[in-house]
């Protein structure tokens, strides 16, 4: 037995590393109508860490995150979020334990500004929603935090323009506002990079570790550039199962890995 597979019995939420887990799956399995597109996988992200899921076109990446983050619920298996078992809960719920995604698609409104969309999303988080009757003092309390929040995701100097006239990669980062907003513990981001530039890949890589200071980051991405310059962990995924896991060197030089990338090229 080698030691990936010794358990002694770690307390929950700990590992027998001695490293804290933040976000762990055992056995998680789904299941859509007799296909099975995650078999089995067990997954540990480290607290503090930022874990890439990568794999193939179909490999069960999206259908994972969708599991962790409760917008599907599992076949079998359990997740739980800093040790507290969150399988089968609803998206609120798992969101009221600190974790937070973002989407794939783009959800903004063209006719506000970046200040005006963190503004509703800290007003609507605090339950209040759109009442216009909240103190001045309120206001000023989101105003300030959706400054910061804008600033941190380099928009300041946008902080007032239209959202339809933003850039493609402003858009996304302006997503990553909203979503860390949240004050998320764990973060998940699906494609952070999808359909961007090499200028704006570079840019959403620093801006990722910058947001990932002080929480756990778990992200889906094609982009190896991305993954290899992020990544402290990886895991791939292949029809549904953990094919590799590791340090990005690691998994790139498997050959299991390479075979599955071949594979997908000779498949293109
Ligand atoms: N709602 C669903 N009903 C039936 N099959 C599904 C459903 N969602 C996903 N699948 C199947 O499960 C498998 C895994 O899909 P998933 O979208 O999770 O893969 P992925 O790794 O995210 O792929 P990609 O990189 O292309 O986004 C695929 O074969 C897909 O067709």
């Amino acid at each position: 037995m080698n030691a990936a597979e010794h358990h002694d019995a770690p307390q929950q939420g700990e590992r027998s590393t001695g490293q804290t887990v933040a976000l762990s799956a055992k056995g998680l399995s789904k299941d859509f109508r007799g296909f099975r597109a995650v078999n089995n996988v067990d997954l540990d992200v480290v607290e503090g860490q930022i874990h890439a899921l990568v794999g193939p076109n179909g490999a069960g990446k999206t259908t994972l995150f969708n599991l962790l983050t409760g917008y599907i619920k599992p076949t079998s298996g359990t997740i739980t979020v800093h040790g507290k078992d969150i399988t089968g809960r609803e998206p609120e719920q798992i969101a009221h334990e600190g974790v937070a995604r973002s989407f794939q698609i783009t959800s903004l409104f063209d006719n506000l500004t970046p200040r005006e969309h963190v503004e509703l999303g800290l007003q609507g988080m605090a339950g209040g929603g759109m009442r216009f009757w909240r103190s001045d003092k309120q206001l000023r309390q989101y105003r300030e935090r959706a400054d910061q929040l804008v600033d941190e995701v380099g928009l300041s100097a946008l902080a007032d323009r239209p959202a339809g006239e933003l850039a493609y990669g402003q858009k996304r980062a302006l997503e990553m506002a909203l979503v860390i907003s949240l004050d998320p513990t764990v973060l998940l981001l699906d494609e952070p990079t999808a359909g961007m530039g090499r200028e704006d890949v570079d840019r959403t890589i620093e801006l990722v570790q910058q947001i990932a200071k002080g929480r756990t980051v778990v992200f889906v991405d094609h982009n190896m550039h991305v993954v290899g310059s992020l990544a402290h962990h990886v895991t791939v995924l292949m029809a549904g199962e953990v094919l590799a896991r590791g340090t990005y060197e690691t998994v790139r030089a498997d050959q299991r890995v390479i075979n599955a990338y071949l594979g997908e090229e000779s498949n293109a």
